[in-house]
């Protein structure tokens, strides 16, 4: 597993590189949808403050994945967005920060689940539940190799999340064979001592033969 120096530094991946693109496309700064806005709970920013912090300490090597993602698809067609970005009320729908640690090549992401977001009365939808750990598991092996797509992903739903509520979503990587990464992935109450979601995901690098996205 290769891990450039580059992501070392606190700021993002993703977005480093995006972000010298930018300017020339988009005349305004991208907002970048991982910094606090005034949606967050008071334990989503506890959280976030407490992996904040840690992201001062060169010996974790924790980063905060920002949010390049939503404004690379506009380059490539204009009216796209990122799903999980695509709502701009904040707190409406997915409110959520990542950050990867990379001694133990473990992301942690911290989630807020707004109203839009409901399946079972009062609770959240598991579609929306299976793309957090999507993007989750998505960004980690990405992170870990290069821009991957998910192959498999299986989830396993173990009790609800109610709406309005923070979660952690945890992934580690539990094999890496050639050009797949297998990780696995916990949806946990934010005190770890409530299992909400289990799941185990597939993701390789496209081959050069696939018919994925080109700018993958
Ligand atoms: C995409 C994103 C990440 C990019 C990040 C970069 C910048 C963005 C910045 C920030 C990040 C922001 C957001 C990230 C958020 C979300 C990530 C979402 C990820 C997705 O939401 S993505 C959409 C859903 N995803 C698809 O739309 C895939 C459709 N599919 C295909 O495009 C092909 O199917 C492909 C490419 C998967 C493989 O095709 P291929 O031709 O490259 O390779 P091949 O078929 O040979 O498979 C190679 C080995 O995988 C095994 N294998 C294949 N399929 C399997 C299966 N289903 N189960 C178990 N094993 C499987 C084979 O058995 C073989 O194994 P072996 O080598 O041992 O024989």
């Amino acid at each position: 597993m290769k891990l450039s120096k580059k992501k070392k530094n606190k700021q993002t991946v993703f977005c480093f590189n995006v972000q010298h693109v930018l300017p020339k496309i988009f005349p305004r700064k991208p907002r970048d949808f991982s910094l606090p806005n005034s949606s967050w709970g008071k334990e989503m920013m506890e959280l976030y403050n407490h992996y904040n912090r840690l992201t001062a300490d060169q010996s974790v090597y924790l980063c905060c994945v920002s949010s390049g993602g939503a404004y690379l698809s506009k380059i490539i067609q204009s009216k796209a967005r990122l799903f999980t970005r695509n709502i701009r009320d904040p707190g409406a729908a997915f409110e959520y920060v990542l950050f990867f640690r990379q001694d133990k090549l473990k992301c942690v992401c911290i989630f807020q689940a707004g109203h839009l977001l409901e399946g079972p009365p009062g609770h959240v939808h598991g579609g929306a539940i299976a793309t957090m750990i999507d993007t989750v598991t998505g960004t980690h092996a990405s992170l870990l190799s290069a821009p991957v797509m998910t192959a498999n992903l299986n989830v396993n739903y173990r009790s609800p999340i109610p709406l309005g509520s923070t979660v952690l979503i945890e992934s580690i990587l539990d094999k890496e064979d050639g050009r797949k990464m297998y990780i696995s992935c916990r949806v946990t109450s934010t005190d770890g001592s409530k299992l909400h979601t289990e799941a185990t995901g597939n993701c390789p690098q496209p081959g050069e033969s696939s018919e994925g996205p080109s700018h993958l």
